[in-house]
């Protein structure tokens, strides 16, 4: 399969810009038909949390109509980032994925919220993961903080995901976190890892760019730069087969003592 990373710049709390620098990108990237392409996340308003109320996407109606637009016009898988979504009263932080013929395969809303940028204050956290299959994969989408959390990605493991995309806001002090942990998750469930990471920075970070591709021995096999940069490589299941053949880890796992 072959997967393109756009790993961009979001600009605070404005979404038409983003929304428009977004088409840019597309029209630059040279995609093919049933490539998976990935966004970062919250790429429409970036973490300008407390003006929620006045940027959010209300039931994220407008990142539905255009990501199912990109996805149809350019023939292509999209996992589009995240975007914030506004529910009424209470905003979430989702992810919305389409097919080439711009339907809506699944959406995610991340569960893990991160404290130390406040979404805890702002925005309420999901409870359902969101599995899919494109290919021969079977895809699992989390969201930044959420790759703290080896348990939720072992459950996703368990429920088949042998490829996890990690949409991301990740600031660069803790770059060899980012790197880490997307490396550790793969290896731990002998699965690819993608993480499309922003960069460029907002009033209360710099982020780290760095986007990341691992395979299921946990060996980075794509790595971005700092900058706004458009990723290509392309990935195989049998690898996932192979490695959980020569090592098979599930199988050795006692389930009864932990
Ligand atoms: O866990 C971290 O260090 C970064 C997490 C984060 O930036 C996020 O979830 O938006």
């Amino acid at each position: 399969m072959e997967v393109t990373l756009l790993q961009i710049d979001v600009i605070f709390g404005d979404p038409d810009q983003n929304y428009r620098h977004i088409e840019q990108v597309f029209k630059k990237a040279d995609l093919k038909p049933e490539q998976l392409v990935i966004l970062p996340e919250l790429w429409d308003t970036g973490y300008d949390l407390a003006r929620l109320p006045q940027i959010a996407d209300e039931n994220g109606v407008r990142a539905q109509k255009f990501l199912a637009y990109l996805a149809k016009k350019y023939q292509v898988y999209l996992i589009g980032g995240s975007v914030a979504r506004q529910n009424t009263a209470t905003f979430f932080n989702t992810t919305y994925v389409y097919d080439p013929d711009g339907m809506k395969i699944g959406s995610y809303d991340k569960v893990h919220l991160f404290r130390l940028m406040r979404e805890d204050q702002f925005l309420s956290a999901g409870n359902k993961t969101l599995l899919f299959d494109i290919h021969d994969f079977h895809i699992a989408c989390d969201i930044c903080y959420d790759l703290r959390f080896p348990e939720w990605f072992r459950k996703q493991a368990s429920m088949q995901a042998n490829l996890f995309v990690v949409p991301a806001q990740w600031p660069i002090q803790r770059l060899d976190a980012w790197k880490k942990l997307l490396q550790a998750r793969a290896i731990e469930n002998q699965s690819y890892v993608i993480g499309v990471n922003r960069v460029g920075s907002d009033p209360d970070n710099q982020f780290a760019g760095h986007s990341l591709v691992v395979d299921p021995l946990g060996k980075v096999i794509k790595e971005l730069g700092e900058s706004e940069e458009i990723g290509k490589i392309t990935i195989s299941s049998d690898e996932i087969i192979a490695s959980r053949k020569e090592i098979p880890a599930f199988s050795d796992r006692r389930p009864e003592l932990y």
